[in-house]
This record gives structure tokens, sequence and C-alpha cells, in this order.
């Protein structure tokens, strides 16, 4: 019996839909030995009640925050293979959504990436709401977002009584260290149409100007926990597993 009590943790961690209200069984315990362990009713009567009388903890989040080539996207990756989480780019669920076929906003979030501008809310917090849904998970990284006022506002109105946002990782870099490392990813084939000198001179003004007044107001309400994101990618590693650690993760 204490398998199976060990199992439910496990289903509470990697299920949870954004605002879902229940589990199901065949989501949570799929393969057939399961199943039939799922069917007994000691599971119905004492395991499966407290899934469900728990299950409407919301998803936690944790944003990542930081200049152009900052590093965040790097991180990311690392923090998934060692903790929990789901990582969900702003950026890359946008150029997806450019690429797709079919796409109405396509050639708007084209526009706005060039040059460096923040693409209207109300797109990139559904693409977002959509990734957190369909994943089945319950704790991601949201990298790159919140960007500005208006992504704030629109996050606020649309999402902050459906998830809980546990801090602001944010990764703190001089301006000359994150173009120098955008360019050098250019150079290296991203592939990306604002790797280049005169998108980032804008990318960087958008930061200054409509980032870091975002990263200051969650700095006045305690929310950011900073990381010196000059150091090569394993040290700076190292900085951000002790933040995951000390807030309990
Ligand atoms: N600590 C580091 N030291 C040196 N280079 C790094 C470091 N971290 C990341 N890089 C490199 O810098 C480039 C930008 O990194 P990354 O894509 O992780 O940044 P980002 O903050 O996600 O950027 P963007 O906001 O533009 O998407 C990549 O080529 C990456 O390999
Ligand atoms: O919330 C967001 C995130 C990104 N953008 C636009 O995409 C580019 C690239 O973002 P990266 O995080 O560097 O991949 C960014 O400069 C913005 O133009 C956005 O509008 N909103």
């Amino acid at each position: 019996m204490w398998r199976a009590f060990a199992r439910v943790p496990r289903a509470l961690e990697c299920g949870l839909g954004v605002g879902q209200q229940q589990l199901t069984l065949t989501q949570h315990f799929p393969h057939s030995k399961a199943r039939n362990f799922c069917r007994t009713s000691y599971l119905s009567k004492h395991i499966l009640q407290p899934i469900i009388m728990t299950s409407s903890v919301k998803p936690k989040v944790v944003f990542v925050l930081g200049g152009p080539g900052a590093g965040k996207g790097t991180q990311c990756s690392k923090i998934v293979n060692r903790f929990l989480f789901t990582h969900l780019s702003a950026g890359d669920l946008l150029r997806e959504e450019r690429s797709r076929e079919g796409s109405e906003f396509g050639s708007l979030i084209e526009d706005y990436i060039r040059n460096g501008k923040i693409v209207p809310v109300e797109i990139t917090c559904s693409l977002l709401e959509n990734a957190m849904k369909n994943s089945g998970k319950s704790l991601f990284l949201i990298d790159g977002f919140p960007r500005n006022q208006d992504n704030l506002d629109g996050w606020n109105r649309q999402m902050s009584d459906k998830v809980d946002v546990q801090f602001v990782l944010f990764f703190d870099c001089d301006e000359e260290v994150c173009v120098k490392r955008c360019l050098i990813r250019g150079q290296g084939g991203s592939g990306r149409s604002d790797d280049n000198l005169e998108s980032l001179k804008k990318r960087i003004q958008t930061y200054n100007n409509d980032s870091m007044p975002i990263i200051k107001y969650f700095d006045d309400a305690g929310q950011v926990k900073r990381i010196d994101a000059s150091p090569d990618a394993d040290q700076v590693f190292r900085e951000v597993e002790r933040t995951f650690m000390t807030s309990g993760f």
C-alpha cells in the first residue's frame, strides 16, 4: 500500500492543468497495471479522494527575466534538467506562432521581433495560457515575460487568479556582454532575425525603458531573486541551483 501512496505526489506534480479542478484516473495512471490497481474500491475511497480534494492547487510559476542574451534560455534548460519545471519561453512561442501556417499574427509578430518591440499582451498571454494547459504540468518557468506594463496588466487580468507566481529570477548582465553573446549566437547560425546589431540596439532600448521598470516593480515587492549572469554558464547555474533549493524546490 505504501507504493500506492508514493504515487500520489507524482500524479499531483505532473498532472494538474491550469485551473483544472479534477484529475482523471487514466490520465495519471496510464499503465495497465496501474489501471487495474485503480479499479479497486480502496483507491477511489482512500487515494483518489485526496487527489481530487487537493487538485485545486494552482500551478506555480517562476518568471525569468533579464536582458537579451543574458542567458535566460540557457539557464532554464539547466533548471529543467535539475528540477521538475517546464520551460515556456514567450519568445519561442511567438516565433512558433509567427511560423504557424494560417496564423493571422505572423507578420505582426515578425515586425515586432525584428524591431525589438513588445507584442500586445493578448497574443502572448493566450499563447502562454494554452501552452500551460496543453502541457498538463504544474510547475512553470516563464522565460522573457512580462516585459512591460501592458504585459503585466494583461497577465494580471487573465492569469493572476489561475496560477501562483513564486518569484522572479532576474539574470543581471552588462549590456555589452549581452550584445556580444547575441551577436555570437547570430554568427553561430541561430537564424534569429533579431540577432544583429540594428535589432539589438532596439531590444536593449526596449529592455531599459520598458522591462527594467517591471523588474523594479517586482523587486520593490520583494519578489526578485537576482543572479549575476556574467560568469560562465555552469558557474551561473550553481547560484541558480542554490536559489531554487533555498526556495523549497
Ligand atoms: N554564462 C554564459 N557565458 C557565456 N555565454 C553564454 C552564457 N549563457 C548563455 N550564453 C550564450 O549566450 C547566448 C545567449 O544565451 P541565451 O539564449 O540563453 O540568452 P537569453 O537570455 O535567453 O537570450 P534572448 O533573450 O535573446 O532569447 C547563447 O549563444 C548562449 O550559448
Ligand atoms: O513576452 C514577450 C516575449 C518576446 N517578445 C518579442 O520576442 C523577441 C524575442 O524574445 P526573446 O525572449 O529574446 O526570445 C523580443 O525582442 C520581443 O520582440 C515579446 O514581444 N513579448
